[in-house]
């Protein structure tokens, strides 16, 4: 039964109250705007036809109840090193990622004795995209048969062996399938570690703690390119940037060893509810064991609901009409974030630098990734209140304008060199600060923004679809990223710097156009709220309608419980 074909019984036509659920009458002690809470929370599960969808009301009530029974706003410190050591392969993620711009610098002659040439440098980068792409259409399937952690662990060992492998090479054809690796576990991990993070946390802290893992990809890709300009004179350094990558993985390892649990809607599949339960009661120790037992309850019934087929569940990303749009809007989501070139930057700009005549081109690029990993802390506190429809209408074309500013200074500053970079020739200051300052305001439109919003893409699925769901979308984005990382440098080539940054700015018009016309609103709205928006067409306009309603609810509740309690 999917959650689509749940029919209402006539007893549960109507949002249950607060008071008369039984197993709520045990949370004693809630304080009046938590009963509220609860009671708002009971409604976003009515859509706006009335349906209501009881296995999401169990969740929702459930939840709430836990939350409001003691935590308040606060997360267990169980709960945030569980993040943290999750967000070890966000890290590597970014670590892997950025540190290649710096090594493509550094590398010299020391593969096959001779400098690589634009083409070598594309298929070394590419690899690590290649590698992506396929672990991320699997690793959703392994998953869930393996359970996360050990998916975890798999990555971990891809992460150390690639970089072993990489930093013992001698020539391009022993770097390519160290770097193939290490794609392997960077794709699955990509995919992976979000999903874990909202399996683990309550359902108000999801958002937020989705975007810890951007801020850790992101400052793995500042750490990588730290280490890098570190060993900007040391010879041989290269080796010792890609190696150090082998080091976290093996926190990673002890931290699930040691410390980490599995995902309780995991363990509850495969019948160990005996460490279901003391995995959520280290997530929410304030939690009563009624609590507890009521939550595993709740996740059993989603789990019947999840446990159709393989098959069935992969049918049902095209059969099922909401669904593919869902598909669609993901897909696009993460592939206009690609699209919008971003990678080209993460990869090469160290090489730009460098053509450009900068003195010290590795750090330089540091200020890129700077600016990419300062602004991603902004989404952290407004993601919510603002909406992520919002967050990208205001930062796309922002994107659009400072890509074209880019395009614009190359255009003037490559003049006299005929639009190509010449080796030897000294551009002028003023342009490549210009060019620089365009750059980082770029970053900054595209990291509030592009950079994180798409990652949220799992609330888009319902929890039958959203494995399956993910790694399509995951899987689009490395096919973005390959696009871009394997014809950067031959587009500046073929079309001048210039045309290739006006490209990008194209392309995220286009993507722009598509979010304004077809992306609804989905903060704040429940799973089924989601899912009735995407029913029969894209529903924009109903999106920011049911959200603006909810806001009013709430603001209504709060002001009731204030004058409630002044009075
Ligand atoms: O969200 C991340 C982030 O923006 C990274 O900086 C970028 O390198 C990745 O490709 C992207 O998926």
């Amino acid at each position: 039964m999917t959650n689509r074909d749940f029919t209402p019984s006539p007893t549960e036509e109507k949002p249950r109250s607060i008071e008369s659920d039984d197993k709520l009458s045990s949370k004693e002690g809630l304080e009046h705007d938590q009963l509220n809470q609860l009671e708002v929370a009971t409604r976003s599960v009515v859509s706006t036809e009335g349906v209501i969808d009881a296995a999401e009301l169990d969740r929702v009530l459930d939840e709430a109840a836990i939350e409001a029974a003691g935590q308040g706003e606060n997360n267990s410190l169980y709960l945030w090193i569980l993040t943290l050591f999750a967000t070890i392969s966000g890290l590597l993620f970014g670590y892997d990622t950025g540190a290649i711009s710096s090594v493509l610098v550094q590398v010299g002659t020391d593969l096959d004795n001779r400098p690589l040439t634009d083409g070598d440098k594309e298929f070394i980068t590419s690899a690590l995209t290649v590698g992506a792409i396929i672990s991320a259409l699997f690793a959703g399937v392994i998953a869930d048969k393996i359970g996360r952690k050990w998916t975890l662990v798999i990555c971990d060992i891809m992460f150390i062996v690639g970089a072993v492998v990489q930093a013992a090479a001698h020539k391009k054809w022993e770097v390519i399938p160290g770097r193939l690796i290490l794609g392997l576990g960077v794709g699955a991990a990509s995919q992976i570690t979000p999903v874990f993070i909202q399996e683990l946390a309550p359902a108000r802290a999801r958002g937020r703690l989705t975007c810890l893992n951007s801020i850790a990809v992101t400052g793995g890709q500042v750490l990588a390119y730290a280490i890098g300009a570190g060993f900007e004179n040391v010879s041989s350094g290269w080796r010792w940037i890609i190696a150090l990558g082998a080091f976290p993985p093996i926190v990673q390892m002890l931290g699930i060893h040691f410390y980490m649990s599995e995902s309780p809607r995991y363990l509850i599949k495969q019948r160990r509810d005996d460490e279901a339960i003391r995995a959520l009661a280290r997530i929410y120790p304030i939690a009563t064991p009624e609590q507890i037992a009521a939550k595993i309850n709740v996740m059993k019934k989603h789990i019947q609901v999840e446990d159709s087929p393989l098959s069935h569940r992969i049918a049902k990303v095209w059969t099922d009409v909401p669904t593919r749009r869902a598909v669609f809007l993901t897909s696009m989501n993460l592939v206009a974030q690609q699209l919008s070139g971003f990678n080209s930057l993460m990869y090469f700009s160290s090489s730009i630098f460098q053509k450009a005549g900068l003195r010290n081109a590795t750090a330089t690029s540091l200020i890129v990734s700077g600016a990419n990993f300062l602004c991603t802390f902004i989404p952290l506190k407004y993601i919510d209140r603002f909406g992520r429809r919002r967050f990208l209408l205001a930062t796309m074309p922002c994107v659009v304008l400072f890509l074209a500013c880019t395009a614009g200074i190359f255009a003037k500053m490559l003049e006299p060199t005929n639009q190509r970079f010449a080796e030897g020739y000294t551009y002028p200051t003023s342009y490549t600060s210009a060019m620089l300052v365009f750059m980082v305001l770029y970053v900054c439109s595209y990291a509030i923004g592009l950079g994180n919003v798409p990652w949220q893409q799992g609330e888009f699925f319902s929890t039958e679809t959203r494995m399956i769901g993910t790694s399509i979308s995951t899987a689009a984005n490395w096919s973005g990223n390959l696009v871009v990382s394997s014809t950067f440098l031959s587009l500046m080539n073929a079309i001048t710097p210039s045309g290739a940054f006006g490209f990008y700015a194209g392309l995220t018009t286009i993507f722009t156009l598509i979010v304004y016309f077809l992306y609804p609103e989905t903060s704040l709205l429940s799973l089924e709220e989601v899912r009735t928006t995407l029913d029969g067409g894209f529903n924009v306009k109903k999106s920011l309608k049911v959200r603006k309603e909810k806001i009013a609810l709430w603001k209504a509740q709060k002001e009731a419980a204030r004058a409630e309690t002044s009075a």
